[in-house]
């Protein structure tokens, strides 16, 4: 039987002359390294190969400020505000807030909460931070603090992240998609403004008083012709997208509408409706105050784009001198009071506002467009003449539905003598909508405008037996349906 060999175990003293040699051969091999790699060297070899072999990442980070030194961040707050749209339905954290004048509550997403958002199929992660004010000894680039030391204020930002491929698109497109849909929101929230132009009490270039415009004529409540109000809401759409047309063009950014009929058919119910439709504040020229052509222009200076400036009663409300400058108009009810050309506003409205305004609406009414200097009238200047006229059957149908509250079918046979009395009487939207509020019951509110129509029938016919066939000044020989002619 063959005999098995072991090999023999070390001897501790074997074991410990082995370690020894080993250990010497390391200093040894260490000093070498050291004396031919100095420790700079070695520091910098480290540093590049970290830097050449560090993963790279997939993904860009697209930082939003709140603010750009001093100045507010615009990219910010429409990030900010196109994110209110994008929240989690089931977010465990929201932000509240609202100012004074605010009259609705924000809804913000808050700190560290991520929204995944996707364009055009690009998923998209943003994110908000909010870092506390620090405050450290030694040097930064953040302020000093009273105790010394430096202080770094709070700092906020908005993070976008994606897929570093998509990098064009998302700053070509997807960026200006979120400034839009903010400037929208924007206009949503924004509370119309009336602001009344006036050269006394208020220094050398006079003032403006403001208040929220609380009126609530829109469109829906207006009650006029289908076709003229579509015809309206489609001019101020066109004119409103037309930024690059009138610039190519070479012409102000400027659109001027004369509202023309009789007092109570809604020319300042439009002017309203049209403010609440575009978001424009209202400017409202007291022209009677105005000393001359300097006062006039430098209350202009004071208006802001997106405004509509607004001249009522543009025949009576000032002397307007002919515009050969021969003397005032000789109209029975001008006022007596300070004088300037016509040819001054008119040369406000084309010279001032084509080099220093943009998207103006200028509008000025009256009661008797036939007294207007045909200057005035010449397309360029007017663009718009819309005449507000009495009352149509269509236009009732819009006053009973939104006084009423009621659905103008079912009370088809109700409203057929109604109706048939507006056909063959002149009577003004103010006077029927004056007499709808009388009362809460819808049956007695009829009853009343049908005796009221009645009435005024009767008391028309009489007047129209005296006069013959009327005299010129009466609006009533107006054509009966609101038009509009550009
Ligand atoms: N077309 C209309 N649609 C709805 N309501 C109207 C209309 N016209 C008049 N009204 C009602 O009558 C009131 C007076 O109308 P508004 O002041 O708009 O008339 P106006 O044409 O400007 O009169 P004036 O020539 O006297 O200035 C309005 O507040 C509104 O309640
Ligand atoms: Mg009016």
């Amino acid at each position: 039987m063959a005999s098995r060999t072991f090999p023999e175990m070390p001897t501790p003293s074997s074991l410990l002359s082995a370690y020894a040699s080993i250990s010497t051969s390391i200093m040894l091999f260490r000093t070498m390294f050291n004396q031919l790699f100095p420790r700079e060297l070695r520091r910098y070899a480290v540093d590049a190969v970290r830097f050449y072999w560090k993963p790279k990442s997939s993904k860009l980070t697209l930082v939003f400020d709140d603010k750009d030194g001093l100045t507010p961040n615009h990219m910010f707050d429409a990030a900010e505000a196109f994110l209110c749209t994008r929240i989690n339905p089931d977010s465990d954290r929201l932000r509240i807030t609202k100012s004074v004048k605010e009259t609705h509550i924000n809804i913000k997403f808050a700190e560290s909460d991520e929204i995944v958002d996707s364009f055009d199929g690009i998923p998209v992660t943003w994110r908000y931070v909010r870092q506390q004010p620090q405050h450290r000894t030694g040097d930064g680039d953040g302020g000093k603090s009273i105790s010394g030391g430096v202080f770094s204020p709070e700092r906020k930002y908005i993070e976008l992240k994606f897929d570093k491929r998509y990098k064009e698109i998302i700053i070509s497109s997807y960026l200006p998609s979120i400034v839009k849909t903010s400037q929208e929101l924007e206009n949503k929230k924004k509370i119309v403004k009336l602001l009344n132009l006036q050269s006394y009490g208020g220094g050398p270039g006079g003032h403006k008083e403001s208040v929220n415009l609380d009126h609530p004529s829109t469109f829906d409540t207006l009650a006029m012709d289908p076709i003229v109000k579509k015809a309206i809401i489609d001019d101020l759409d066109l004119f409103v997208k037309r930024r690059e047309f009138y610039k190519k063009v070479g012409k102000a950014w400027k659109r001027g509408y004369l509202l023309y009929g009789p007092p109570g058919t809604g020319k300042s119910s439009l002017i309203a409706a049209i403010a609440n439709y575009l978001k424009f504040d209202i400017y409202d020229l007291l022209l009677a105050n105005v000393g001359g052509d300097s006062s006039l222009k430098k209350l202009m200076l004071k208006t802001t784009n997106r405004s509509i400036l607004v001249i009522e009663d543009i025949d009576c409300s000032i002397q307007l001198p002919d515009r050969k400058g021969v003397g005032p108009s000789k109209f029975p009810d001008v006022k007596s009071g300070p004088m300037f050309s016509l040819s001054g506003l008119l040369n406000f409205i084309d010279g001032l506002w084509s080099c220093c305004g943009d998207e103006r609406i200028i509008i000025f009414t009256t009661n008797h467009k036939e007294r207007l200097d045909p200057a005035l009238l010449r397309p360029g200047r007017m663009d718009v003449h819309i005449h507000m006229s009495y009352l149509t059957v269509d236009g009732f149908e819009t006053l009973a539905t939104n006084y009423l509250n009621i659905d103008i079918h079912a009370y088809h046979w109700r409203l057929r003598e109604i109706k048939e009395l507006i056909k063959c009487k002149k009577v003004t939207p103010a006077e029927v909508a004056e007499d709808l509020i009388k009362s809460e019951d819808v049956e007695v509110v009829l009853e009343g405008l049908v005796k009221f129509l009645k009435r005024k029938k009767m008391d028309d016919d009489d007047d129209e037996t005296k006069d013959g066939e009327g005299n010129e000044e009466d609006e009533v020989r107006e054509p009966k349906r609101a038009k509009i002619m550009s």
